[in-house]
């Protein structure tokens, strides 16, 4: 599996993705320019992944400009024909502005960016603790939504303390019902707020990021 990670003009965790996916979980990986259309080289075994940063500016809304990019275009048909697709935070934000996961990110309940470690509870897993930067990390959907992403397994993370309760104290931002990251109805479309390339290596200190991958199937 190779993977490609598009940069848009503010992005700030592009390098921090290519790094962690070359050096540290040692996979073949090219940057692409958002400006650029072409997946040329990429088949639907490979990956792309829109990383975290402050696209545009953050102007308007997280994510409701870069959505507009040409490479986006690309990418959504990438999508539709079941390349695997990861946004990782303002990644998060662009695929729920371009409508290829449901819901949408709002500012943080406090009004504050929260820079911190947190603990994800995972599909029957131990918890991972995982860090979040963000301002507009407040995953909100209507209770419809909400309800149809539970029924179906489509929440991939919950924010939980470290023995997993999925405890509002735990919470970082007020997103309902603590949802840190989902996945489209048919699997090949990830979005998460927390950070998992920031925690790939021993000599950094964690590397539970590691085991995110794994359970999205990336490895
Ligand atoms: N680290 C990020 O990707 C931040 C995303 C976005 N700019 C926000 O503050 O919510």
């Amino acid at each position: 599996m190779k993977f490609g990670v598009v940069v848009f003009p503010g992005s700030n965790c592009d390098h921090d993705m290519l790094d962690a996916l070359q050096n540290d979980l040692n996979k073949e990986v090219r940057a692409l320019w958002h400006k650029d259309k072409s997946l040329d080289g990429f088949t639907t075994e490979d990956c792309i992944v829109l990383p975290g940063g402050f696209s545009f500016g953050d102007y308007l809304r997280c994510g409701a400009i870069a959505r507009f990019s040409p490479m986006m275009q690309s990418v959504i048909e990438f999508a539709a024909k079941g390349g695997k697709v990861l946004g990782v935070c303002n990644g998060f934000q662009i695929l729920c502005e371009s409508h290829l996961l449901p819901g949408v990110l709002t500012m943080n309940a406090h009004r504050q960016f929260v820079c911190k470690n947190n603990y994800l509870k995972t599909p029957g897993g131990e918890p991972l603790l995982i860090p979040v930067a963000h301002g507009d990390g407040r995953f909100q959907a209507d209770e419809k939504t909400l309800d149809e992403l539970e029924a179906n397994n489509q929440v991939l993370f919950y924010y939980c303390d470290e023995q997993g309760n999925v405890v509002e104290s735990a919470n970082p931002n007020g997103a309902v019902r603590n949802i840190a990251g989902i996945r489209n109805k048919e699997g090949n479309v990830f979005g998460m707020m927390p950070h998992p390339e920031r925690a790939v290596s021993a000599t950094l200190g964690n590397e539970d990021g590691k085991k995110v991958f794994e359970l999205l199937g990336l490895l």
